[in-house]
């Protein structure tokens, strides 16, 4: 086991990761549920007087949404009510200035840990630990934090390099979503366990899949991963996302579709696949269009439609414990919010035992005032929180307990 942020001295000075990866709306950095929930950490560990630099990454080298920890540090502060000042270096020299300033109650966030050389390096832990990055830092902090649960599945110098050679603790972001979510994948369920998959990073999702036949009786799916089932069925639907992986469509197809015959052929009876999808039609109204009789291009649904929910509705009601990856549509925009919607109203008029996860996805109950007094765990987690419930090991808690 690891230790907690409750074993820590008072007045340290802390090396913290947090993950506050968030969507990117035209360059706008959009709020959510993690920087609330990080906020919590931090005033915790401030009332301790501890002084504290923050790491974090956004986005993938590449994408959209890979930009600078400004926006952060502001979202940040608000949430904690005190000066979060954003320092545009990760190690380098403005980065040693601004940790040799740090005082006692001071809060600080280095830019985008992605933005270094090391941090998406193939190396082992120990060698991420021999790092620059880490040799540079470390030596600063008298303990390092780990309160990024959501991106604990990585195995970066920021989450497993800093552990190697520091103090190190668990955050209670990290404690709580660890013990939540493993007990989800020990706990046994006598009824039907359903698994609503979808959102965007489809390739996670149906990874996943493979290792969770044996947990789930019963599987619903929307959103991206929902277009990639159906597109390996012979409907021309789909399309890559600049928020996505990338290359699911085309490049990295083959290798897709291949993984997705061998799900269906495996457990396909236990699968259910949307059979109408939402678009926006000319005028701007949403339409829906049976899957037999699709009219948009393959890049224009957004949403499952009225008889998919219907079909998924029953299935959530028969259900001992629903858990939910991913929305099944752009519940962003109103309009194609009434799958993501549809189905977690049925979770939260069910007496069934509930988790929601996905980073984004989670979001989706406090926006539509579903009730989060509904569901017995919200994750800010997406690919951390699918692992854990297959029961594979986190490089994170790995390198903490390490
Ligand atoms: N048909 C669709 N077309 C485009 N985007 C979609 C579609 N259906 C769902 N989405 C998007 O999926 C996103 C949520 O899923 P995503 O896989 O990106 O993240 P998540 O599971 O919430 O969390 P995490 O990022 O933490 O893994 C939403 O922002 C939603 O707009
Ligand atoms: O949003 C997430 O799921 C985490 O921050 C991890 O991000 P990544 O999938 O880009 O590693």
């Amino acid at each position: 086991m690891f230790e907690t942020i409750d074993d820590l001295d008072d007045q340290q000075r802390l090396l913290m990761r947090i993950d506050v990866n968030a969507p990117v709306d035209d360059g706008e950095v959009q709020d959510n549920r993690r920087f609330v929930r990080h906020a919590e950490t931090i005033s915790e560990l401030l009332a301790n007087d501890h002084a504290i630099a923050l790491m974090a990454h956004q986005g993938r080298p590449g994408r959209d949404t890979f930009v600078t920890l400004e926006q952060h540090a502001d979202i940040l502060a608000d949430h904690v009510g005190e000066s979060v000042e954003y320092v545009p270096s990760t190690y380098g020299e403005e980065a040693l200035d601004a940790i040799d300033d740090l005082e006692s109650g001071d809060v600080i966030l280095l830019e985008n840990v992605r933005m270094t050389d090391e941090e998406l390096a193939d190396l082992t832990p120990e060698e991420h630990g021999e790092t620059e990055f880490v040799q540079t830092l470390a030596p600063e902090f008298d303990a390092y934090v780990n309160d990024g649960y959501s991106v604990a599945h990585r195995a970066h110098t920021s989450i497993v390099g800093f552990p190697q050679v520091m103090d190190s603790y668990a955050g209670r972001v990290m404690a709580d979503e660890y013990e939540y979510n493993t007990s989800v994948e020990r706990r046994e369920f006598d009824g039907k366990v359903t698994m609503v998959l979808g959102g965007t990073k489809a390739e996670d999702v149906i990874a996943a899949m493979e290792h969770l036949d044996e947990k789930v009786d019963q599987f619903l799916l929307g959103g991206i991963v929902g277009h990639l089932f159906q597109r390996a069925n012979g409907y021309e639907i789909g399309r890559d996302t600049p928020e996505g992986p990338g290359g699911l469509y085309d490049d990295n197809w083959e290798a897709n579709e291949e993984t997705i015959r061998e799900v269906i052929d495996e457990y396909g009876d236990r699968i259910s696949l949307p059979v109408d999808v939402a678009r926006e039609d000319e005028n701007g109204e949403r339409v829906t269009d049976r899957m037999e009789s699709l009219q948009g291009g393959p890049d224009e649904y957004m949403d499952i439609g009225e008889a998919t929910i219907d079909a998924y509705r029953p299935h959530v009601e028969e259900s001992e414990a629903v858990l939910v990856k991913g929305a099944l549509g752009v519940f962003e925009i109103e309009e194609f919010s009434y799958g993501t919607r549809g189905v977690l109203q049925a979770v939260a008029d069910t007496d069934c035992f509930s988790v929601v996860g996905g980073g984004d996805t989670s979001r989706s109950v406090e926006m539509y005032d579903i009730g989060t007094e509904h569901f017995n765990h919200l994750s800010i987690a997406g690919g951390a929180y699918l692992k854990a419930l297959t029961g594979e090991p986190l490089a994170a808690i790995e390198a903490l307990e390490k």
